[in-house]
């Protein structure tokens, strides 16, 4: 798509963001990006951390105006807002742009994927889905789990595999279930009961949204409490967190699987594969099965019957 654009780059103080948000909509931006802090990502955001003092934005307007006249009017409707707020300004600067459609592009990074008869789409994206598929809806950016992170896919493919060889409803427990994407992609499968749990209350409080969006709210028991006080006989176990965290809750992990179950763990880096099997050794699984994607392994075991 050859589509042209004036791409308007300036920090704003944090306070200003929506002001000026506003301010650049009358001057006719047709949108704007906010660089905020990078949320899915494997360490959750420290809230007690400083916020920042600005943030940078881009800003589109169509590119068939004079662009020193465009600078101008931003300049002089920002005026008023930098009397107001002293601190945290750049000098605005505008930048042609062209032969990427900018509205869409970012949109590029949360596409619509299918894990065998799931469909995980962002919330923006229409999608038929086959009547015989499970359609999941997400937004992303609010705790981690927006299904594009190689550990989640991975562990999709590996939960939608180990349900394609059940032939009962199973109970799963998914640990660490970040936006919940898991525990509600199993109930959306057909497991019988599934349990999440996350030690982060944000987290919890956004997989219930999630639950209750996609219908999925009495069939998904959302908790923060801690493993250990949770049950046990789980045909499932899913634990996407780092090698690190799944080794320290080996023993607890391994406690809570049902005879044959299957234990699924992720956010493995290729380089800690030795530590994860090594934590796991002691516990006579079957496996693992591994699978990998980018820089990031999976390791399935199987508890004997
Ligand atoms: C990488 S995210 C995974 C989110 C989601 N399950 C997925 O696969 O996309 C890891 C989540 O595990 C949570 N977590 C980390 N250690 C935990 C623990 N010991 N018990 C429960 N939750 C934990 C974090 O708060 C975070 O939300």
């Amino acid at each position: 798509m050859d589509n042209k654009w004036l791409e308007l780059h300036i920090s704003v103080p944090a306070a200003a963001v929506d002001l000026v948000c506003a301010g650049l909509a009358t001057l006719g931006s047709t949108g704007v990006r906010v660089f905020e802090r990078q949320l899915d990502t494997f360490v959750a955001p420290d809230p007690d951390a400083d916020a920042p003092e600005s943030y940078p934005l881009r800003a589109y307007f169509p590119a068939e105006q004079d662009g020193d006249a465009l600078l101008k009017c931003i300049n002089e409707a920002l005026g008023p807002l930098r009397a107001m707020f002293a601190h945290g300004w750049s000098e605005a600067r505008l930048e042609a742009v062209s032969g990427d459609d900018w509205s869409e592009s970012w949109k590029q990074h949360f596409p619509v994927f299918r894990v065998g008869k799931l469909v995980v789409r962002p919330s923006w994206e229409e999608v038929t889905a086959a009547p015989d598929e499970a359609l999941l809806t997400l937004d992303p950016g609010m705790a981690f789990g927006t299904g594009t992170h190689a550990t989640t896919r991975l562990c999709l493919e590996a939960l939608v595999a180990t349900l394609d060889t059940l032939d009962r409803a199973p109970r799963v427990l998914d640990v660490g279930t970040g936006s919940g994407i898991l525990a509600i992609a199993a109930a959306m499968l057909g497991a019988g009961e599934v349990v999440a749990c996350d030690l982060d209350a944000e987290a919890c409080r956004v997989a219930q949204d999630n639950a209750a969006a996609n219908g999925m709210a009495a069939a998904v028991e959302i908790t923060s409490r801690p493993l250990e006080e949770l049950g046990a006989g789980f045909d499932i176990v899913l634990a996407n967190i780092l090698a690190e965290e799944n080794v320290r809750l080996a023993g607890e992990l391994v406690a809570r699987l049902a005879p044959g179950a299957t234990l699924i763990l992720s956010g493995i880096l290729r380089e800690k594969e030795s530590l994860a099997r090594r934590g796991f050794a002691p516990f006579g699984l079957e496996g693992p099965r591994l699978s990998e994607r980018d820089e990031w392994i999976c390791l399935t075991y199987r508890r004997a019957d």
